[in-house]
């Protein structure tokens, strides 16, 4: 692989047996994540709960990680990632957990290393914000929440 970012990962104690995230195919852009819960969870329909991964990451400072949904876990049982996509940032030193809610019929039952999420890295461009009085103008202009069309 060329011009990999390196961002290293600390495995948090008690961890040992949690897989590290994973690619689970040769270009998939996530790492899926593994629950490192000690006992299984059960997320009753519309709850929600906060599942730790077991690990920590330092990252180069122009990346930030984003934790998303598993497509497959929200189309079989309505289990998605509430702050989709969660903001890991570059300075976060702490556990990355996984917000889960149920947004299912069923209550659904989260087990130590069950894969519940994926982690997907992305560059962050650095940006510095400069006040203005006035903005050029553009066609668009202020239009806006669905002005182009009747729907
Ligand atoms: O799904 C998530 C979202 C966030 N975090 C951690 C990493 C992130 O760097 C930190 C803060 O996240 P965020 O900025 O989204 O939350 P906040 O409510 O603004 O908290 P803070 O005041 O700590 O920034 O919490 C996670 O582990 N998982
Ligand atoms: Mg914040």
């Amino acid at each position: 692989m060329f011009n990999a970012f390196e961002v290293r990962i600390k495995r948090l104690p008690g961890n040992e047996d949690i897989p590290l995230p994973q690619k689970m195919s040769q270009l998939a852009s996530g790492f899926d994540l593994y629950a490192a819960v000690t006992e299984p969870v059960t997320l009753e329909p519309g709850a929600r709960a906060l599942i730790p991964t077991g690990f920590a990451l330092a990252m180069p400072d122009e990346l930030e990680a984003q934790i998303r949904p598993r497509s497959g876990l929200a189309f079989k049982h309505g289990i998605t990632s509430l702050n989709s996509p969660g903001t890991i940032d570059a300075d976060y030193r702490g556990e990355v957990k996984v917000l889960l809610i149920n947004h299912g019929q069923e209550p659904f039952i989260i087990e130590r290393k069950e894969r519940i999420a994926q982690m997907v890295f992305q560059l962050v461009p650095q940006i510095r914000l400069t006040e203005v009085e006035e903005l050029d103008d553009t066609v668009r202009g202020a239009g806006g929440f669905g002005h182009t069309g009747t729907k």
